[in-house]
């Protein structure tokens, strides 16, 4: 590993070509739109540049946060709690009709024998991915709350999450979509972190046509709306863009830019994750084509580029590469190394027993395989908690992120760098 760590430090002082910047200092979180969009649009030689930068200033983040030469995944099960929604999401194959699921919500039991099975696994966090708000447009769904006595879908998130501290001590992450203060302030004492993906500013997708017509939930203005809130309730939250849903380079990058201004106003985005569309068959959007992967990985290295030191950039490994494509330009294995190329230092979470319900014909890839590329270019690879390092106690941030009814559970799985504790050492203190 010696070696691997090395190679890290040597791109860090050094980015190829030479090129006359400080990474430490390179924040462009201030930029204009109009340099955003033209490096959203690097191609060749401009490509390899912005990857050089961006992986230099990902090493300085790294050695900032005081883990240099190590990438993180969160080993996870997905909880997919309600497949019903409110909204209309034209890429989405996960949000069904009360027809072809066998019931609106999963039972607090079925929660628990899944984050069980996580457990058993070595998993750390559980998951919670559902649709927005279903009880608003489906009577099953509204019906199913009632008849137990929950308010809405975010108080049955609420119990499910407490149920799973309690029974398992394995971590909630939620991600139900919109959230008002006061659910926010809630879900604070039941879960360590929380994400909603920003998706994107653009303003003209909510308009008919676009991917978000029919998706009250999806409007920009909610959406950052959701973001300050939470972070004015001092959580440690993910959020992110989805790449190729009909956005231009400008929205691309006004989304960016968005987010960068969030995370330094207030501190609490933990990370950005840069998703690439990728095409369903039952879709609305089944004909166009899957985001082009340069284009992609220019948007993940730019998020890089805006996002303040500390914050975690993250892509998922499953959506990287062609399916069956083993040996050639467009293997995982390629795209992956691109994406490291590209300033991530995080893979998100990965599942040894759960598919990704989002994405559900891409597998996860073996943790050996993902240990492997990620030592290839130079890295070591380590699990993290859902809530990163930083947050934790008096942290880099200052204290008081943590709701103190989830701290024990957080402190009993964290190693003395906030990261997952290792194997051989559960049980010691
Ligand atoms: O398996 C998935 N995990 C998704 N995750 C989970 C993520 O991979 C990790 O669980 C987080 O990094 C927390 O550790 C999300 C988390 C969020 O807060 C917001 C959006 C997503 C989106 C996905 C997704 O599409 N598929
Ligand atoms: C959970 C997150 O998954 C993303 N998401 C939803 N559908 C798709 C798709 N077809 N391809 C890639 N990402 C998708 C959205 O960004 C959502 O917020
Ligand atoms: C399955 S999509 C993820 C959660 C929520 N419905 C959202 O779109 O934000
Ligand atoms: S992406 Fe989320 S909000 Fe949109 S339809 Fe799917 S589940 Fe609903």
């Amino acid at each position: 590993m010696a070696d691997h760590f090395g190679g890290a430090a040597r791109r860090g002082a050094s980015p190829d070509g030479g090129v006359p910047f400080d990474p430490a200092t390179d924040d462009l979180s201030g930029a204009d739109v109009d340099t955003v969009v033209a490096l959203l649009a690097a191609r060749g030689p401009e490509l390899d540049d912005l990857l050089a930068r961006a992986g230099a200033r990902r090493d300085a983040h790294l050695a900032g946060q005081g883990r240099a030469g190590v990438v993180t995944y969160s080993p996870k099960v997905f909880v997919p709690l309600t497949r019903l929604c409110r909204d209309r999401c034209h890429y989405c194959t996960f949000a069904t009709v009360p027809g072809r699921v066998p019931t609106a919500y999963l039972e607090i039991d079925e929660v628990l024998d899944i984050a069980r099975d996580g457990a058993a696994q070595g998993c750390t966090e559980v998951l919670f991915t559902l649709g927005d708000r279903p009880e608003d447009r489906w009577r099953a769904a509204h019906e199913w709350l009632d008849a137990r006595g929950y308010a809405s879908t975010i108080d049955y998130v609420r119990a499910c999450a407490q149920a799973v501290l309690d029974e398992t001590g394995l971590l909630p992450h939620l991600n139900p979509g919109v959230m008002s203060p006061a659910e926010l302030a809630s879900l604070r004492s039941v879960a360590p972190s929380m994400g909603m993906m920003l998706e994107s500013t653009s303003t003209l997708l909510v308009e008919p046509g676009g991917a978000h017509f029919g998706s009250p939930d999806k409007d920009p203005a909610v959406r950052l709306q959701v973001l300050a809130d939470a972070g004015r309730a001092r959580i440690p939250f993910t959020s992110g863009v989805l790449v190729g849903i009909g956005e231009t380079l400008r929205d691309r990058a006004e989304s960016l830019l968005a987010l960068a201004r969030l995370a330094h106003e207030h501190g609490h985005l933990q990370e950005i994750i840069v998703q690439n569309f990728r095409a369903k068959p039952d879709t609305a959007m089944r004909g166009e084509p899957d985001a082009e992967f340069d284009e992609f990985v220019a948007a993940v290295a730019v998020a890089r580029l805006v996002m303040p030191l500390g914050v975690t950039v993250q892509a998922p490994p499953n959506l990287a590469g062609e399916l069956g494509d083993e040996t050639t330009e467009h293997s995982a294995h390629h795209d992956q190394e691109l994406l490291l190329r590209a300033g991530i230092d995080d893979w998100g979470g990965v599942s040894p027993v759960t598919p990704d319900h989002v994405n559900p014909e891409r597998p996860w890839p073996g943790l050996d395989d993902l240990a492997r590329v990620t030592a290839d270019a130079g890295f070591m690879l380590r699990p993290r908690l859902t809530v990163h390092p930083r947050y934790l106690g008096d942290g880099h941030l200052g204290g008081g992120w943590i709701d103190p009814a989830v701290a024990p559970a957080v402190a009993a799985l964290a190693d003395d760098d906030g990261l997952a504790r290792r194997r051989d050492r559960v049980g010691s203190a």
